[in-house]
């Protein structure tokens, strides 16, 4: 499977936040998207996952259409916010993740196992801190198998062994075959990861 954007342009509230992007990537790619606040990053990750139109250009997947006829059905978007109930316990949250995306990978307590909240899954999503939200919400990743993986600052509020284990799971991932398109101002810790530096002037 490739994802492949060709002189891609996306926009908010009918102005123009970027154009002319282009890139493609293969099984195991990651790609990393920096640049300044307001640069276009979650816009462009929102336009990827079909959260917003594409306002110039295309988009595509090459491959794997038998399994993803789209790349909405093909990704995991993880985005600033959790996107879980926070009265429902974590491991509900992960379970209706599971049903909702399809796929299924790992059980909700196995995922919750790899990013180290074993025996958390009762509680409601509410109680955890804000690196334990950020934890379970990474756990969506794992609940089901999507080849593509879109994430927005992904390790905001995670400490340091939390991003070391994600960092682990990324390059898992791709070690898989998988893609990754995230947005930050962190390092990510992807070994050759590309690079695509967003709102700098030629
Ligand atoms: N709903 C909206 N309506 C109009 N403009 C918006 C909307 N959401 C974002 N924008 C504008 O789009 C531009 C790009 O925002 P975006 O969130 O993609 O930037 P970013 O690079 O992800 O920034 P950050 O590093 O702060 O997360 C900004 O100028 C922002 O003000």
């Amino acid at each position: 499977m490739r994802l492949i954007a060709e002189n891609l342009g996306g926009e908010r509230g009918g102005e123009a936040v970027f154009s002319g992007l282009n890139f493609a990537l293969g099984k195991g790619q990651a790609l990393i998207v920096t640049g300044p606040n307001g640069a276009g990053k979650s816009t462009l990750l929102r336009v990827v996952a079909g959260l917003l139109p594409v306002a110039a250009g295309r988009l595509l997947i090459e491959g794997g259409a038998e399994d993803f006829p789209s790349i909405a059905s093909a990704c995991h978007y993880l985005g600033h916010q959790n996107a879980m109930k926070t009265a429902l316990s974590v491991a509900e949250n992960l379970r209706f993740w599971r049903d909702f995306s399809g796929a299924d990978f790992l059980s909700a307590e196995e995922a919750l196992a790899m990013v180290g909240l074993d025996g958390i899954g009762h509680l409601p999503f509410g109680y955890l801190s804000t690196g334990q939200r950020r934890r379970a919400a990474i756990a969506k990743l794992l609940v089901s198998r999507r080849p593509l993986w879109l994430l927005d600052e992904p390790t905001a509020g995670l400490d340091k062994a939390s991003e070391e284990r994600f960092g682990e799971l990324m390059r898992e991932h791709c070690s898989e075959g998988g893609i990754i398109i995230a947005a930050t101002h962190l390092p990510l810790g992807i070994e050759g990861a590309t690079e695509l530096r967003m709102g700098e002037v030629d």
